[in-house]
């Protein structure tokens, strides 16, 4: 990718509200509460949160005919020209007719604060649907295939007085699309990204009027940039924009939601291929993803031109898959309502160091102390130092953490092949079978990544994240009297001999880490260490406000109570601690380290020509 592209990109804030510091989640709590009162105060009833995105909140209610409508508000704190940009999604939203778009209603304007209002379309976005379910099958994915071509193809014939004005959504995606389970249709939404095309489907100018052409920046792209997890290379490289993109969000989304993943870029080893896909639509995407330009718009073409033939595909009735998972997994027998929070450590490792330019590098060094949840967003921006597994492997491990999940994984690779040390517990049961296919994606992806080194990662509970809070850089930080790490035991003691666990120091230092801990922090580091334990624990200091997120679980129970006293004694030494910056130490079992070959690809699988044969 180009700095070209970078350029586009607004970097927006989102976090998990325990992650917060406190007056930072008061304040959302308050202006939530704020937009509720002012659609009371229009008249809407039935008010409620029902989605939330980079830039704003998506409100539900009804209006005085009791009809279901969504009001989404900019967050009142960005850069006005991003608030700007709802009324332009008003405008552009506003011109389309489609039974599969939501109509827009009105656009109100209270104050600094815009609200556009639109109908609501039924369901549950496809995000959430894959998390649910795992990979979508077949049969629904070639129907929601037929659906989404349907809108493209009414996107690319738009005109406007006359005059041939193919619009671009810009940003489709998995959570961008609204699917009724009951009609079996989808809603395409967030049309904040959308613009006029610059260029037809033959990469020509369109048609512009006198004015377009003088204002002289057809060269320009007026393209904005949607999820790099989904967009193609011509849209993450500013390319002028055209009916393309959405093939290519397209492509990608329907890939991720077969493959029950998050983003596009690991179709080199689970390829379109090997997802038991009828073979027509997987060679379509095939084409549609590759890196061909003539081949993408090939599968394009092809695509929104057999569109009658995908939907007289004959399918069995949708098998329910079962999933042996790769790696142990634990289940918790009931839901426990837990937010988790993944933080991984040694991303570098998967960068291509060389690639990295200086700017690049800098602005790493300068984001090294950001947490996940915010860094993850901020990272996409870099995952382009890395090959598209690598990235894909990433994505692969930030799914883990879209469910209830503690524990962690430490992925080593050697020349032989991949050992994976993992301690992995899932806190919903209806998520097992989902959740297993999630991380035997992380193994699939991390078997086919070739080097040498080890990747780590953590997954904790963010609301037993601590919060402490000073007024400036200079103050120390300290503690409240009854602040604790908490911990939980096993059920039955186990002595260190009877299993054995990592060490919190064994793969040395992480070059990610930005934070030096005081030795005193360390020596209780040390002394915890000794005891038999599994867990995690980070620190994260930023200017004013340190957190400490951690998971343990104490298996010695004979030696509870050096574990208090070391666990307090992090505690009593935190006002030692300066500077800012990320660092945690992890401590998983061994017993289950699993050993896997390397393997470059997945096989092909595709849906039977005659499904009764099945
Ligand atoms: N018309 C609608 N009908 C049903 N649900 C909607 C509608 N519009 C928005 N939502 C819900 O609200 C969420 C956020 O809306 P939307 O994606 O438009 O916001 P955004 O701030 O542009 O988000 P992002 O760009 O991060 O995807 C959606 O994921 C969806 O769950």
């Amino acid at each position: 990718m180009t700095r070209k592209g970078i350029r586009h990109f607004y970097i927006p804030e989102e976090q998990s509200v325990y992650l917060l510091s406190h007056a930072d989640a008061k304040k959302l709590k308050d202006w939530i509460a704020l937009c509720v009162a002012q659609l009371q105060s229009l008249g809407f009833t039935d008010i409620g949160l029902i989605g939330k995105g980079a830039y704003g909140f998506a409100f539900g209610g009804r209006d005085s005919a009791g009809a279901e409508m969504v009001f989404k508000f900019t967050r009142i704190t960005l850069p006005a020209s991003i608030q700007d940009r709802l009324e332009e999604e008003a405008f552009m939203q506003g011109l389309l007719e489609h039974p599969h778009i939501p109509a827009v209603k009105e656009f109100y304007q209270r104050g600094r604060q815009s609200i556009l209002m639109m109908t609501r379309a039924p369901g549950v976005d496809l995000e959430q649907i894959s998390l649910r379910d795992g990979p979508i099958p077949p049969r629904l994915v070639v129907k929601m295939a037929v659906q989404l071509g349907r809108i493209l193809l009414y996107l690319r014939q738009f005109t406007h007085d006359g005059s041939p004005r193919p619009i671009v959504h810009g940003d489709i995606k998995p959570s961008n699309l609204v699917w009724d389970e009951h009609t079996e249709s989808l809603s395409l939404i967030d049309w904040g990204s959308s613009v006029y095309a610059q260029l037809d489907e033959h990469l020509q100018p369109v048609q512009n009027n006198v004015l377009d052409l003088m204002s002289g920046d057809i060269q320009e792209t007026n393209a904005r940039l949607g999820d790099i997890y989904f967009i193609g290379d011509a849209q993450l490289n500013g390319e002028r924009s055209s009916p393309r993109f959405d093939e290519q969000g397209l492509a990608g989304t329907l890939y991720a939601l077969a493959s029950g993943q998050s983003a596009r870029f690991a179709h080199e080893v689970i390829t379109p291929s090997s997802l038991g896909l009828p073979k027509l639509l997987s060679d379509i995407l095939t084409h549609m993803l590759s890196d061909d330009v003539t081949s993408q718009h090939g599968g394009g073409d092809y695509l929104l031109s057999h569109l009658n033939l995908l939907e007289n595909i004959v399918f069995g009735d949708d098998v329910p898959a079962h999933y042996e998972a790769l790696l142990p997994v634990w289940v918790a027998k009931e839901h426990k309502n837990i937010e988790s929070v993944v933080y991984s450590s040694r991303k570098s490792f998967l960068r291509q160091q060389s690639d990295l330019t200086s700017e690049q590098s800098q602005a790493m060094s300068q984001l090294g102390y950001l947490n996940d949840a915010q860094f993850e967003r901020y990272y996409k921006n870099y995952l382009d130092g890395m090959g598209a597994t690598e990235k894909g492997f990433l994505a692969a491990i930030s799914r883990l953490a879209r469910y209830p999940v503690l524990g962690g994984l430490v992925i080593h690779w050697q020349p032989e092949g991949v050992y994976i040390d993992s301690s992995l517990n899932l806190q919903d049961p209806t998520k097992e079978q989902a959740f297993k296919h999630a991380v035997n994606t992380v193994v699939i992806l991390a078997r086919a990544i070739h080097r040498q080194g080890v990747f780590k990662c953590c997954l904790f509970d963010a609301k037993n994240t601590l919060h402490i809070e000073r007024d400036s850089v200079d103050a120390p930080f300290v503690a409240g009297a009854a602040t604790a790490i908490p911990y939980e035991k096993s059920s039955v003691s186990l002595s260190a001999s009877e299993s054995r666990v990592h060490s919190y120091f064994e793969d040395g230092d992480d070059p990610d880490e930005f934070l030096a801990l005081p030795p005193q922090i360390m020596q209780a580091i040390k002394a915890l260490n000794a005891i038999h334990h599994t867990g995690c624990i980070i620190f994260e200091a930023l200017e004013n406000h340190l957190k400490i997120h951690s998971y343990y679980r104490l298996l010695d129970h004979t030696k509870e109570n050096e574990f208090n006293a070391s666990l307090n004694e992090i505690i009593v030494s935190l006002p030692l601690l300066s500077g800012e910056g990320t660092c945690g130490f992890m401590k998983l079992p061994y017993k289950d380290t699993r050993f896997f070959e390397h393997r470059v690809r997945c096989a092909d699988k595709f849906y039977p020509r005659n499904p009764r044969t099945r």
